[in-house]
């Protein structure tokens, strides 16, 4: 099995003067009430994380809990304070300002919230334009932006400039030029925060749909737990700096490691999140009325059980592991807390 592809050891990014004196042996070495008793913010601190090859990552938090740091600190794009940022099992801040570029270029993908497109380039001019800075000839990046154009559901609007695009379209464009390197991670930075509710279901599916076909490592940043659990294979649950949790989103609604994860998964759609798994009791040789998957969302199969006197078999391997019946699916819409391990 390969290690992942991008970790975090113990990092911090602090802002405020003469922040040497805080650093130990690589390591953060103050408190938060020292930091802040001598004015220095600490935007990021105590991060230790993996992300691995193919994952859908989110980082989720409310605003100002440090998420964009972090991605900065990822991406590379600003150094740590303190700790260490390993891509590919390398430490970023030990390789030259010249391979940190190049490993920007071409292994990473950036969206921003703000589109951040170039207004007097068209679409085509647009997503051709990271292909432009590594020197790849004309015909071929034009080429390449095509591709991509399509592949986003954009052909046809070549020639537009962006003040001709509807938000939606315009981070389309957005995400095409991210993917027209072929990067190993795409970092998408809240893609959607600008878009009405309706196009930005949308444009999950649109990730959804183009991470089915390119499986990148993907670091997607959300203050919205609804769209982390829709895209995410795991979810790092930010809070002032620090990371609170990090699971997947069953695991975070089951076993809220801290008052503030319970919170923030309060009114989350348990019956999106949760698996015949999580909810089933044992069989004991009843009458069933049917079978459904261990794995399947009960949002999936719900109306079905609770239509039905006889409780369901949950399988796995075409083995019956335990059962489910009306009361467990009205004890999840109804939000009642349930034993993590029943
Ligand atoms: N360049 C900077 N100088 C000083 N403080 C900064 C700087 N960048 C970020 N901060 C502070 O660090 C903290 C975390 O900011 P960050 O932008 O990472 O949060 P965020 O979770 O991404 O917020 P949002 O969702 O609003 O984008 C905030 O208190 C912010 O004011």
């Amino acid at each position: 099995m390969s290690g992942p592809v991008l970790a975090c050891r113990g990092v911090a990014k602090l802002y405020g003067s003469g922040l040497a004196r805080f650093v130990k042996n690589g390591r953060l070495s103050a408190d938060p009430e020292r930091l802040a008793a001598d004015g220095v913010t600490a935007a990021v601190r105590d991060v230790d994380l993996e992300i691995f090859r193919g994952e859908t990552f989110v980082i989720m938090g409310l605003s100002g809990s440090g998420k964009s740091t972090l991605v900065r600190c990822l991406s590379g794009l600003i150094e740590p304070t303190a700790g260490e940022v390993l891509f590919e099992g390398r430490d970023l801040s030990k390789i030259s300002e010249r391979e940190l570029i190049q490993i920007r270029r071409l292994q990473m993908g950036m969206v921003f919230q703000n589109f951040a497109l170039l207004p007097h380039l068209t679409v085509l001019g647009n997503v051709a334009f990271p292909l432009g800075i590594q020197g790849r000839p004309k015909a071929e990046r034009d080429k390449r932006a095509r591709e991509m154009i399509a592949l986003v559901g954009l052909g046809g609007r070549e020639g537009r400039f962006p003040r001709e695009l509807s938000g939606g379209q315009q981070q389309r464009v957005g995400i095409a030029r991210s993917l027209a390197v072929g990067p190993d991670v795409w970092f998408l930075d809240e893609p959607f925060s600008a878009l009405d509710p309706l196009i930005r279901r949308e444009m999950q599916d649109e990730v959804l749909r183009l991470q089915g076909m390119l499986k990148k490592t993907i670091v997607f940043i959300t203050h919205d737990f609804d769209e982390a659990v829709r895209l995410a294979d795991r979810v790092a649950i930010m809070k002032d700096g620090r990371i609170e949790q990090i699971g997947t989103a069953e695991e975070l609604v089951l076993a809220p490691a801290t008052d503030y994860v319970r919170s923030f998964t309060r009114e989350a759609p348990r019956a999106k999140i949760l698996t015949a798994r999580s909810v089933m009791r044992p069989a004991d040789g009843e009458d069933f009325a049917g079978h459904v998957p261990a794995g399947a969302r009960i949002a999936a199969f719900a109306h079905d059980v609770e239509a039905s006197q006889k409780p369901f078999a949950v399988v796995e391997d075409d083995k019956v592991i335990g059962a489910i019946d009306r009361l467990a699916m009205i004890d999840v819409l109804v939000g009642r807390e349930l034993k993590a391990a029943r």
